[in-house]
């Protein structure tokens, strides 16, 4: 599939320096417009309507005002395809509408740990609470502070702590983590190294809480004979019934969402949902991977914008093109 017209095609994107950094790569703008494909920067402070012309949309900034210029933009330019909806990326910056999405798939042997919410640190002493867990900032908006996490070892750990989070469940799960990034129709899901797991007889010694952030950044632990080598991939047929299900209940082109397998069930194969992004680093996929992601028509079969002619390509040594259907 290429870009058949002789008119370029015009990607526009509005992203934050640091992503554009990671996602908007030489190599990518080389091999789009090879395939007749334009990414145009947006300039977000101005109207969107007064810049372009674009024949798709793609973003990940959160501000009012830029959600305010988006919309009037959508009404209009009802056939430009916007990745993604505002109001679909909404439902992932909480981490209880987050995974209430996973709770309402029909899947067996898949789930979510179980989590309350703290929105203050008075009345704790009469709730039944389970330890070890971790404590996860409410919002999950893509700040820095959304990424703080603690692991909580003990009702005095909470003490800590600054409202509002949600305390969830640790589940032992081998350290290693599964990271299913979806972009359209294609998916890939790849292992990462995790927290390690917390022993009983660990536990006992284990005191208060203790501060972490993003550790599934950390550098693959790869190399001969490590935890990831030796970690069985999930089941396919599982994986795919998650991609599926999460897509058509996300209305989401680009995301990727956290697996690990639950160490506290005998069947192997139980596995559970931790977490939800959108538009991640598809650069941190293994070099070599191709995914490819479909917009527009794909999109559009959800409802999710209205047309449009995108299919992208995702190569993490190449970046982000886009072949029109
Ligand atoms: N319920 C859990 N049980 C065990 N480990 C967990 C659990 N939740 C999170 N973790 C560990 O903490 C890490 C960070 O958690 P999570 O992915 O929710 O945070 P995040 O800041 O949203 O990360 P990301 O960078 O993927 O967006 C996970 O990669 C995993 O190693
Ligand atoms: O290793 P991945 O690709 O999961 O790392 C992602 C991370 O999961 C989140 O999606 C980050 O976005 P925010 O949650 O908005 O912070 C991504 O950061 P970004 O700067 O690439 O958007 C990480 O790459
Ligand atoms: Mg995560
Ligand atoms: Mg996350």
């Amino acid at each position: 599939m290429s870009n058949l017209s002789s008119k370029p095609y015009q990607i526009g994107y509005a992203l934050t320096p640091k992503k554009e950094k990671t996602f908007i790569v030489p190599s990518l703008l080389s091999y789009a417009s090879e395939k007749g494909v334009v990414l145009a920067k947006i300039d977000p402070s101005k109207p969107l309507i007064q810049q372009g012309p674009f024949d798709c949309i793609l973003h990940k900034l959160y501000d009012s005002d830029w959600k305010q210029n988006l919309q009037d933009f959508a009404s209009r330019n009802p056939n430009v395809p916007i990745i993604d909806s505002p109001d679909s990326i909404e439902i992932l910056h909480s981490r209880i509408s987050m995974l209430e999405t996973v709770s309402k798939l029909r899947i067996t042997n898949t789930g979510v740990p179980k989590q309350i919410t703290v929105t203050e640190l008075t009345d704790m002493e009469d709730l039944k609470l389970n330890f070890p867990s971790i404590a996860k900032p409410l919002d999950a908006d893509g700040s820095e502070t959304s990424h703080k996490m603690h692991l909580v070892f003990d009702k005095g750990g909470l003490k800590d702590l600054t409202p509002p989070f949600v305390l969830q469940d640790f589940v032992n799960h081998g350290g290693v983590i599964f990271k299913v990034y979806v972009a359209g129709k294609y998916s890939r899901c790849m292992k990462r190294k995790s927290l390690p797991d917390i022993p009983e007889e660990k536990l006992v010694n284990l005191k208060g809480s203790l501060p972490f952030s993003q550790v599934s950044n950390l550098a693959a632990a790869g190399g001969e004979g490590s935890e990831i080598e030796k970690t069985e991939m999930p089941p396919e047929k599982l994986v795919e019934e998650l991609v599926e299900g999460l897509k058509e209940e996300l209305k989401l082109n680009l995301f990727n969402f956290d697996v690990i397998r639950d160490g506290r069930s005998k069947d192997k194969d139980k596995y559970i949902v931790i977490d939800i992004n959108y538009f991640p680093g598809f650069g941190n996929l293994v070099s070599g991977e191709t995914i490819a992601v479909a917009s527009g028509p794909e999109a559009a079969k959800r409802g999710t914008t209205t047309g449009g002619v995108a299919v992208v390509e995702v190569d993490c040594d190449v970046g982000l093109v886009n072949d029109l259907v």
